[in-house]
């Protein structure tokens, strides 16, 4: 269990993260969400004691990392797949950190069977491709096969098959008991691993929700396409909270297919096309964290539908 009392912490004018109070559980995969700059890896780096807080603390097994004698038996994380050194073959670098742990040679030879770089065991960590870091990153967050995981997105660079891997991975090691806290910017891929959502907007929390709760709390939309189409848009819009444009379609929310369709059939408008959408976790996050979002792009705006489905 990861336990996280009123954390906060500043640099310079900047408030990484403000008052966090959150537990992550053992048993599931929680999904540690939040736009750029949200705070998730500054939290991350107080629960391993990278960094001191401002106040508050962070424990992990009911104690801070820093006194736990063998951290990682304690906690696995992997934050920064490019902190190897370049020139260190990756079993030397797995061995040296188990070395410091009290973990023996076996338990590396096991990670690199477990996470498929056993073949390159001996190849140095600078040689590898994006994907092999990540793989390597995860084998050493392993190693002390401890009973919290904290991964900071690990798809990064993965190839599909790397990807569903590291969803097994996940689950199983969330099926064993243990705490999984996992970060990805990639929201299809949340709703596929995640059972919990923790999701942080400016270092505050936003939300600490169940992966199906927080896909509940959104209304979905109705796509809907008519043979005159500027006759139907202007038809919903004094209806509808939303009509946007959704390639030859229109998506309209505030209104239910029933109503949409007994608007058309009235005004005497073919619809050639009527479907309920239900709501993302991209949707979802999108709508919770607009207001959040400390960089955005000039242009698309985040409650426009299309944007939130591609
Ligand atoms: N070492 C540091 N010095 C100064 N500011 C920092 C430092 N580390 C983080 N910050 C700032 O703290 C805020 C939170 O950053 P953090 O990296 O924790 O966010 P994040 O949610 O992990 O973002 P991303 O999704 O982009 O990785 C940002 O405004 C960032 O610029």
């Amino acid at each position: 269990m990861i336990e996280i009392r009123d954390l906060t912490k500043r640099y310079g004018s900047t408030t990484a993260v403000d008052h966090l109070t959150v537990t992550i559980a053992p048993g599931v995969v929680t999904g540690f969400l939040g736009p750029n700059g949200a705070g998730k890896s500054t939290t991350m780096r107080l629960v391993l004691g990278l960094d001191r807080p401002d106040s508050g603390q962070a424990l992990v097994g009911g104690r801070p990392y820093a006194r736990h004698e063998e951290p990682l038996r304690q906690v696995g994380a992997l934050l920064d797949a490019r902190a190897v050194h370049p020139g260190r073959r990756a079993v030397d670098h797995l061995r040296t950190l188990a070395a410091s742990n009290g973990i023996g040679p076996a338990r590396v030879r096991e990670v690199l069977e477990l996470v498929g770089l056993a073949d390159v065991a001996r190849s140095r960590a600078g040689t590898f491709s994006l994907g092999m870091g990540q793989r390597l990153g995860i084998a050493a967050a392993l190693l002390g096969d401890p009973p919290v995981v904290m991964l900071d997105e690990p798809v990064n660079g993965l190839d599909p098959d790397g990807i569903i891997w590291v969803r097994r991975l996940l689950r199983s090691l969330a099926d064993e008991g243990r705490t999984v806290l996992v970060s990805s910017h990639l929201m299809s891929e949340m709703a596929l691993i995640a059972d919990h959502l923790v999701i942080l907007g400016r270092g505050r929390l936003l939300a600490d929700v169940s992966l199906a709760d927080m896909i509940a709390s959104t209304s979905g939309h109705v796509r809907v396409a008519a043979t005159q189409p500027d006759a139907l848009h202007s038809l919903l819009r004094p209806h509808a909270t939303l009509v946007t444009p959704d390639g030859d379609a229109l998506a309209v929310t505030g209104m239910g297919t029933e109503q949409v369709a007994r608007l058309a059939h009235d005004a005497g408008l073919l619809l050639v096309e009527l479907t309920p959408v239900h709501a993302s976790l991209e949707e979802a996050y999108l709508r919770l964290t607009q207001h959040d979002v400390e960089y955005r792009a000039a242009v698309p705006d985040p409650t426009d539908l299309r944007s939130a489905a591609a």
